[in-house]
């Protein structure tokens, strides 16, 4: 945590703190002589003027320290929620560099609260220890000594205060600390239930899961609640037991201090100011010791968005002579060479040995069974997993020795589950090319045969909700699609992207791809499940178990290959393969 403010502070904006800091604690602490002089000078001695001029002197001092704890507070906050403000920006930035197997290990719902929750707890913190980290030991060491000054022999009170409110201190800290620990966690949990289940909750009514999932809520919710206010009630014990040494130590002070001004030797307005260098010093301990409860938890905070900040993405550019420069003037073309590739800690490669070459033109379909390894294989291209072994060749060029820019801008794809973005249908067709002109896009709605739904719904500038909610499965798949042809790329990849399509539109729409101007000049991977979609391929890779068991065209691979053939019969049987 102490790196992160470190990094992040303008020195001159805590210079400024500080200093309005000082200027705090230097009126508080001439308070007390003020009115000591008062008493001891003026109201003792019946000096009227004196007592105007030592009231208006109070006035002022106290009127200037106010005036410097408001800067103080003012520029402590503002550095803050600038270090905040930084610190989101940081994580933001790190996360979208992410390749998926960051994104499995820390979890979507973590990452929010790192980049939310964690950074709030910086900043209350940050705010603290610009005021009462500095305030309290100047505080306490100076009004210890004046109070020294003032009378010795009633410094001995606080031989027996101090270490008392030392041991309910610690004692605080050592049940409070783990507590704190723990909350983030829990804060990590309750997200996590509450964002499967707010993008799940079809799903969850469908099957009628609801008081599953409330169940599953209020459990979470009910363990932050009970562990925050088991953290809340052990720091609320600090406040009696501070008010009750805080009184003890007056009692004390004032049965001493009254011995001594009965035997001459100390002036009331001594012991008045004694008693507020007294309450100082208390004050002090305490705003320390809150300090201390509250960097714990901060600390634990600083340290999960340092695991945010310190990860370096598994896939990253070559450097050095090792990275080449994009030839985009190539011609498009992919190719896998004696690829492996296998997730962490899972027991058995989910790809192995491919090898398949398309050039310009052609179409590359992907077949095969549920978890046989297609998505994986297509996600490949792009780099969101780096291979294992052998090379992923797009235009000719390792795309592990191309800068991930140039090689995503060579290439453009449809995931399996389509994403839209809270937008238009125009801001949204942006994202596949950002000067994409109304024609262009009405054009690229036009091969995905999504015109007529847009124009139903209003045109390009028709809402489209968060995950496109308001469309229907189809539609937020043809808008996908359209988004991904509106961009020119060397590489389309189409994954698994028009099973929510029927069969008509299913075969327009590829008929339409098949006469695009960009979709010609480059190589589309087309990964499906049925037959009628892959059948007039160039190439048909038939995959079972993360391995390429049949290549060829759809003519050669029903004659030669029996997987291939199991799947064309199947669908027969399921009156789902028209076409084969
Ligand atoms: N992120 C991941 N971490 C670990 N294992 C994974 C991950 N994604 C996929 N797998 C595993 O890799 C294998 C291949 O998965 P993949 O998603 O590529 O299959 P698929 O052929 O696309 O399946 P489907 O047709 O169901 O989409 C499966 O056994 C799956 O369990």
């Amino acid at each position: 945590m102490f790196k992160i403010a470190r990094k992040n502070f303008a020195l001159w904006a805590v210079a400024l703190a500080v200093l309005f800091l000082l200027i705090q604690v230097s009126a508080d602490l001439y308070l007390p002589t003020i009115t000591s002089d008062l008493i001891d000078k003026g109201i003792a001695q019946n000096d009227h003027a004196y007592i105007w001029r030592q009231g208006g002197k109070m006035l002022v001092v106290s009127l200037l320290g106010l005036l410097a704890a408001a800067a103080n507070v003012y520029f402590a906050s503002t550095q803050a929620m600038k270090v905040g403000q930084k610190l989101r920006t940081q994580i933001y930035s790190k996360i979208i560099n992410f390749s998926s197997r960051e994104f499995t290990d820390f979890g979507d719902s973590s990452l929010i609260t790192r980049t939310t929750n964690d950074v709030i707890q910086i900043q209350n913190v940050l705010v603290t220890m610009l005021r009462m980290m500095l305030q309290a030991p100047i505080m306490l060491i100076a009004a210890g000594v004046l109070a020294y000054n003032r009378e010795a022999k009633l410094t001995s009170v606080f031989l027996i205060s101090l270490p008392l409110l030392a041991i309910s201190v610690i004692a605080i800290m050592y049940f409070v600390v783990p507590l704190f620990k723990s909350i983030q966690k829990k804060t990590d949990r309750i997200n996590l239930v509450f964002r499967e289940g707010l993008t799940g909750v079809r799903v969850i009514r469908s099957f009628n899961q609801d008081q599953f999932e409330q169940n599953r809520f209020d459990e979470a919710n009910k363990d932050y609640t009970m562990t925050s206010t088991k953290a809340q009630t052990i720091v609320s014990f600090m406040f009696p037991i501070m008010t009750l040494i805080l009184s003890g130590t007056n009692i004390g002070i004032i049965w001493l201090g009254g011995h001594l001004i009965g035997d001459m030797s100390m002036q009331v307005g001594n012991l008045v100011a004694f008693m507020t260098y007294a309450t100082q010093i208390l004050m002090s301990f305490m705003m320390l010791s809150m300090v201390f409860v509250m960097i714990p938890r901060a600390q634990a905070s600083g340290q999960r968005i340092n695991e945010v900040l310190n990860r370096e993405s598994s896939v990253k550019d070559a450097t050095g002579d090792d990275l080449k420069v994009f030839d985009q003037t190539k011609p498009a073309s992919l190719e896998f060479d004696h690829v492996d590739f296998s997730y962490r800690g899972a027991e058995n490669k989910a790809l192995e040995n491919i090898n398949f070459k398309a050039t310009a033109g052609q179409t590359v379909a992907i077949i095969g069974g549920t978890g046989s390894g297609k998505s994986t294989l297509v996600n490949l291209i792009p780099r969101l997993f780096s291979a294992d072994h052998g090379e992923i060749k797009v235009n000719g060029q390792n795309n592990a020795l191309i800068s991930q820019n140039e090689l995503h801008q060579a290439i453009s794809i449809t995931q399996q589950k389509a994403v839209l973005f809270k937008g238009t249908i125009r801001s949204n067709m942006q994202y596949g090319k950002a000067d994409a002109t109304d024609d262009e896009i009405w054009q690229a709605l036009e091969i995905a045969r999504s015109r007529d739904f847009v124009e139903e719904n209003g045109g390009l500038d028709a809402t489209v909700e968060q995950n496109g909610d308001n469309f229907s499965g189809g539609q937020r798949q043809r808008l996908a699609i359209a988004r991904t042809i509106i961009k020119s790329a060397s590489i389309y990849i189409f994954d698994d992207s028009f099973s929510a399509l029927d069969f008509k539109t299913d075969a327009e729409l590829r008929l339409a791809l098949k006469d695009d101007k960009n979709v010609q000049k480059a190589v589309s991977v087309i990964v499906a499940q049925r037959i009628s979609t892959v059948a007039d391929a160039d190439l048909i890779l038939v995959m079972d178990d993360g391995k390429v068991v049949g290549q060829g065209t759809h003519a050669d691979l029903k004659a030669t290959n029996e997987t291939y053939r199991q799947i064309v019969e199947s669908q027969i049987r399921e009156g789902d393969g028209q076409n084969a």
